[in-house]
């Protein structure tokens, strides 16, 4: 039996996965029974690192998603247009379909998942979360059967580049990004990965599965790194911490309807935990739940051969469960060759499709309980530690430590961070401790793992 595959992009991703199902010795012997059936690309004439049989390729990707002889669309072209139209439409022609598109899940899903289920298809999307780590999946199979309270994640390279860069060797966040621009770790608009927002993406898809309900990206609370200045790396450093951009999705209490906190943020790490050692462009998730405890998947975010690693075993897990349905129908067909009453079976394999369908409840970032870093800049004059902490303690605000190492200049440097406080709380302190006299200014705020 052959599988066939339309596959949308030909570019890092897909002709990663090209390669990897071409050079399919040595590896799962399934791999054998695919048949990579057409390509579709926007140019025809740039050249290709992959050969593939004249006519395969084409830019009419239109008629990939509605040929009938296709079985998986593999939509790895990325961005939203016309990715998200291919992806319904395949869906519509009754395709399967595997994806890398963390943009259009994290925006879509919802309509796909609701499609995929009314067509009885599969949704597969291994690669848009962690690239080539196994993370979609786990949390779809091996760790469905506990109750999962907390993903944590590193899930974008790029600002992991940035930070540890800017830590290991004391540069500015611009330096670093330009560095990381000419050596082709950035991109050329970095915003998306230095804003948060692919994290956000990523989170956003992490907590649906997760939790088995449905995150709106809306909902998701963003901060990026440009913030994030050597200075605090510095202060953090002498605290015990390093400084990472983390993506958590967390119940605020222990209890099974408790609301979800989904966020993004760059936060203050103790160094002993397991995330604080996760350097470069790697990923790490660490995921949390009863009965389990922690476990954590670590390993190459971005990358044609993990990508395609991703893309790959989604693609074989459908080929797999194409195979058995194929085999159970031949049966049925014989039975009705005898004349026994059949009905013929479609593939409904529930560990592999998506099983939220309510939307999750998402808790306001003022109800999130957390330690916080703060630097003030501030008069060096009597009795201002003295008025921070009046102001902190007025609104229920404890502090765990208060530091004056330097001066800025004439301006003194105080940092404090906190136990656990309600940010609503911590936030109407701040408001009022920026109107002191003595307060010039409060340059960084982060929360505290
Ligand atoms: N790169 C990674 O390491 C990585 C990691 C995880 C997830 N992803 C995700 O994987 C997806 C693909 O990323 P990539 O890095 O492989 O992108 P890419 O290198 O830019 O490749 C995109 C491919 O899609 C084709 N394409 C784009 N728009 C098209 C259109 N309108 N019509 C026809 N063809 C079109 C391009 O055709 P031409 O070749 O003719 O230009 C190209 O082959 C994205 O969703 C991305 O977020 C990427
Ligand atoms: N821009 C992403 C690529 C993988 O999604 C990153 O930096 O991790
Ligand atoms: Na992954």
């Amino acid at each position: 039996m052959g599988v066939k595959l339309g596959i949308l992009g030909l570019g890092t991703v897909g002709t990663g996965t090209v390669q990897l199902l071409l050079d399919n010795l040595g590896r799962h012997p399934l791999l054998q029974e695919i048949e990579i059936y057409r390509v579709g690309v926007r140019s025809l004439s740039k050249p290709r690192t992959v050969e593939l049989p004249e006519g395969v390729i084409t830019t009419d990707l239109e008629s990939i998603v509605t040929d009938p002889a296709i079985d998986i669309v593999v939509e790895v072209l990325g961005g939203l247009e016309p990715a998200r139209s291919l992806i319904l439409k395949a869906i519509r022609s009754g395709k399967h379909v595997v994806t890398a598109n963390k943009a259009v899940i994290a925006r879509y899903g919802d309509e796909i998942f609701t499609l995929a289920e009314q067509a009885g298809v599969c949704v597969m999307l291994e690669a848009a979360v962690g690239g080539g780590i196994p993370v979609i999946q786990p949390l779809k199979q091996s760790l469905s059967v506990n109750r999962i309270h907390t993903v944590i994640g590193i899930v974008n390279g790029t600002t992991n580049y940035i930070l540890t860069k800017m830590q290991t060797e004391g540069s500015s966040f611009e330096d670093v990004l330009a560095d990381a621009q000419k050596l082709g770790y950035a991109e050329a608009d970095p915003t998306t990965d230095v804003d948060g927002l692919d994290a956000a993406d990523k989170i956003a898809i992490l907590a649906s599965i997760a939790s088995g309900c449905r995150v709106d990206l809306s909902d998701v609370y963003c901060e990026g790194i440009r913030q994030v200045s050597k200075t605090d790396i510095t202060y953090a450093e002498k605290l015990g911490f390093v400084i990472k951009l983390l993506a958590i999705a967390k119940k605020i209490t222990p209890s099974l309807s408790s609301p979800l906190s989904v966020r993004v943020h760059p936060t203050l790490v103790p160094k002993e935990h397991p995330l604080a050692s996760i350097y470069g462009v790697n990923n790490a998730i660490l995921v949390e739940g009863e009965p389990i405890g922690q476990v954590m998947f670590f390993g190459p975010g971005a990358g044609a051969g993990a990508t395609a690693s991703a893309v790959s075993s989604d693609i074989l897990n459908i080929v797999a469960a194409l195979k058995t349905e194929k085999a159970i129908n031949e049966e049925i067909l014989k039975q009705e060759l005898e004349n026994k009453p059949t009905s013929k079976i479609a593939l409904h394999n529930q560990l592999l499709t998506a099983r939220h369908q309510e939307d999750c409840q998402i808790a306001p970032i003022t109800e999130l309980v957390t330690q916080f870093y703060a630097r003030f800049l501030t008069k060096d004059q009597p009795g201002v530690i003295g008025k921070l902490g009046t102001c902190f303690g007025t609104h229920g605000v404890s502090l765990e430590l208060v530091v004056q190492t330097g001066f800025q200049g004439q301006l003194a440097e105080i940092v404090v961070v906190t136990h656990d406080v309600r940010e609503g709380d911590f936030r109407k302190a701040l408001t009022e401790i920026s109107t002191l006299e003595a307060i010039d200014s409060i340059p960084s705020l982060l929360r505290v793992l």
